[in-house]
């Protein structure tokens, strides 16, 4: 499922209308009718009529049966259905509030509010400018609402009382809005807000910033949002994705193959963007013939005497999601602490029996990389005198794809590592927000502000596949490609969960898979460990990281 931004969509539209010659008011209608039908299940499910939408739908069969109210089974015969998903059996009581503004987005609500009519629910056009300002097909639309007897109100000079509602359709900005909502339109925000009604919004709520997410003053929080075409960026990333409410998308007619050959870079990562786009197998088949060999050997520089727990974490992780072998290079002085703490795991000591940490452990390092199939850097490293220049080292040296994580991240961050030799196995780099602002040199805040476009530019500008954890991951590709993920829930906001997200990601690296496949199906495996542990546990809260583990 593609992700785009309102450039992006507004190129598509374009596409759609002068190269296919589909006209605009054709997908304005495909638009407002699929909001319609949105809101009618709303309707429905309210009303206690849930079920088969096919029910209301005015079914009727030729013959004796279903007239006679006879116990039996319809026989077969003529069969006849209505407009299903746009039939409410009862609609009283339903009386929606259309706020309606001046572009297009307007126009998708004014077709609803004709469909909502015509399912029987009273329906009132709120304009939040007057219509004589409408243009386009947003005009043609208001001049048919108008000659269908549509009732209508215009903000600040009819009157209007929200109480007398039952739901608000807000159709007042989408994808061309600019800025804060302004005037009537911030003002209708605010009374759809507050009135404790559902609003069921167009395409984005009104006062979201369609590509970052951020939410203006005042946004619309909606109970459903019903996207059109294609999901918008701001609808994935938080704090925007709170306020969508349940969001769903809907076809209007613009073919996703133009969103292919549109250089629509960003998606949704689904099972079928994983099996599709990025060929992986998710079903993780191993050969019959296969041993411990075939499935490859990580090996984990992690760890001190603090956060010794750190590399067991992603060791087991790696383990548990299905690698042959793991070796731990970790200080010697930390080897009594952790020896059979985990059997299936090689520990391997650098720096002497007691040693720690040093600019001269990175030699061995290196030397235990050989053969290997994936270096793993970072987890509980901590810092140390002339870290820089070790990790240089293992960046320079070491044959194989290579992932860094937590103070592997802040050694890179303080590096100019723009200048190391570049490398010709992949890396991939694993921030939290925190991590990544040090990495991007700016604020979290600023990190969180438009996490997709900031993990894309990165990634393309320094050639590494990056994985930038928290709510919604986003994981981008070197080339461009980005992916956002679903799965996981706030519990897995836990010491340690990013430990168990590096073993997997390298434990898949290990197993053959590439690095953008490795990073996204990772990402994604983890986030649904966590949910199965957190139903194990009865409670997100009470999930540990080692859960995550065992749930894999
Ligand atoms: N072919 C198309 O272009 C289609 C567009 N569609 C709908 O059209 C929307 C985009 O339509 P438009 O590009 O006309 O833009 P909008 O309908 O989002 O509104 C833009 C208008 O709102 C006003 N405005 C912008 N920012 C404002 C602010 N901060 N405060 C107050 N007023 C503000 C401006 O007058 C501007 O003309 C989509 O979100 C979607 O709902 C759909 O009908 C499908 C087809
Ligand atoms: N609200 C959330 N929804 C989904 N996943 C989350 C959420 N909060 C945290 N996570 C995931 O939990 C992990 C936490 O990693 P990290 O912050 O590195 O923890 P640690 O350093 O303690 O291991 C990341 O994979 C992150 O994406
Ligand atoms: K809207």
């Amino acid at each position: 499922m593609y992700v785009v931004t309102a450039e992006e969509m507004r190129k598509l539209d374009r596409e759609t209308i002068e190269q296919l010659g589909i006209p605009a008011v054709a997908l304005m209608e495909n638009a407002g009718r699929a909001i319609a039908e949105e809101i009618i299940a709303l309707c429905r499910s309210r009303s206690g009529s849930a079920g088969s939408p096919r029910g209301d739908a005015g079914t009727a069969a030729a013959g004796t049966a279903g007239i006679g109210g006879g116990a039996g089974p319809a026989a077969p015969g003529f069969i006849v259905s209505g407009d299903a998903a746009l039939t409410l059996g009862t609609a009283a009581g339903e009386r929606w509030f259309i706020l309606v503004g001046k572009g297009n987005n307007g126009g998708d609500g004014l077709v609803a509010a004709r469909y909502l009519r015509e399912a029987g629910i009273a329906v009132t056009l709120v304009y939040a400018v007057p219509p004589e300002s409408l243009t386009g097909e947003a005009a043609l639309q208001r001049d048919a609402a108008a000659a269908m007897g549509l009732p209508a109100a215009v903000y600040g000079r009819d009157r209007l009382d929200f109480a007398e509602c039952s739901g608000i359709l807000d159709a007042l900005l989408g994808t061309g809005s600019a800025g804060a909502p302004r005037g009537a339109y911030a003002e209708l925000i605010a009374a759809a807000n507050a009135s404790g009604r559902p609003v069921v919004s167009a395409d984005i709520p009104s006062g979201l910033d369609a590509d970052t997410g951020a939410l203006h003053e005042p946004c619309i929080h909606a109970a459903v949002t019903v996207c059109l075409a294609f999901l918008k960026r701001g609808l994935v990333q938080y704090p925007g994705a709170g306020a969508a409410g349940r969001v769903v998308v809907r076809s209007i007619g613009i073919p996703a193959s133009l969103a292919q050959s549109g250089g629509v870079e960003a998606c949704l990562l689904t099972p079928e963007v994983l099996r599709g786009r990025l060929a992986v197998d998710v079903s993780r088949s191993r050969s019959p013939e296969g041993h411990k060999g075939t499935y490859g050997h990580v090996l984990l520089a992690a760890g001190t005497m603090q956060m010794s727990g750190a590399g067991l974490l992603s060791a087991r992780a790696a383990l548990r999601i299905g690698c042959g072998l793991v070796t731990w290079a970790l200080p010697g002085k930390l080897l009594p602490a952790v020896i059979g703490a985990v059997p299936e795991l090689m520990l391997t000591p650098v720096g002497g029996e007691n040693g720690d940490w040093n600019a001269a452990t990175a030699a061995e390092v290196l030397r235990l990389s050989e053969g290997r199939d994936v270096m793993a850097v970072g987890p509980g490293l901590g810092r140390f005198e002339g870290d820089a220049a070790w990790l240089r080292a293992l960046w320079e040296g070491a044959a194989c794809p290579l992932v860094i994580d937590a103070d592997g991240l802040n050694i890179l961050a303080e590096a100019d590592y723009a200048n190391w030799a570049s490398r010709s196995h992949p890396v991939i780099l694993t921030p939290h927000p925190g991590e990544m602002a040090r990495l991007a040199g700016v604020s979290t805040a600023e990190v969180q502000s438009d996490r997709i476009g900031l993990a894309m530019a990165y990634a393309q500008k320094h050639g590494i596949t990056l994985v930038l954890k928290g709510a919604h991951t986003v994981i981008a590709t070197p080339g461009g490609q980005a992916y956002v993920n679903i799965t996981g829930h706030p519990g897995m906001g836990t010491g340690g969960a990013g430990d168990v997200l590096t073993g997997i990601i390298s434990g898949l690296l290990a197993q053959g898979l590439d690095a953008a496949q490795a990073a996204a199906f990772g990402v994604y495996l983890h986030g649904l460990a966590g949910e199965r542990a957190a139903r194990q546990r009865n409670h997100p809260a009470a999930v540990l990281a080692g859960d995550i583990i065992e749930a894999l």
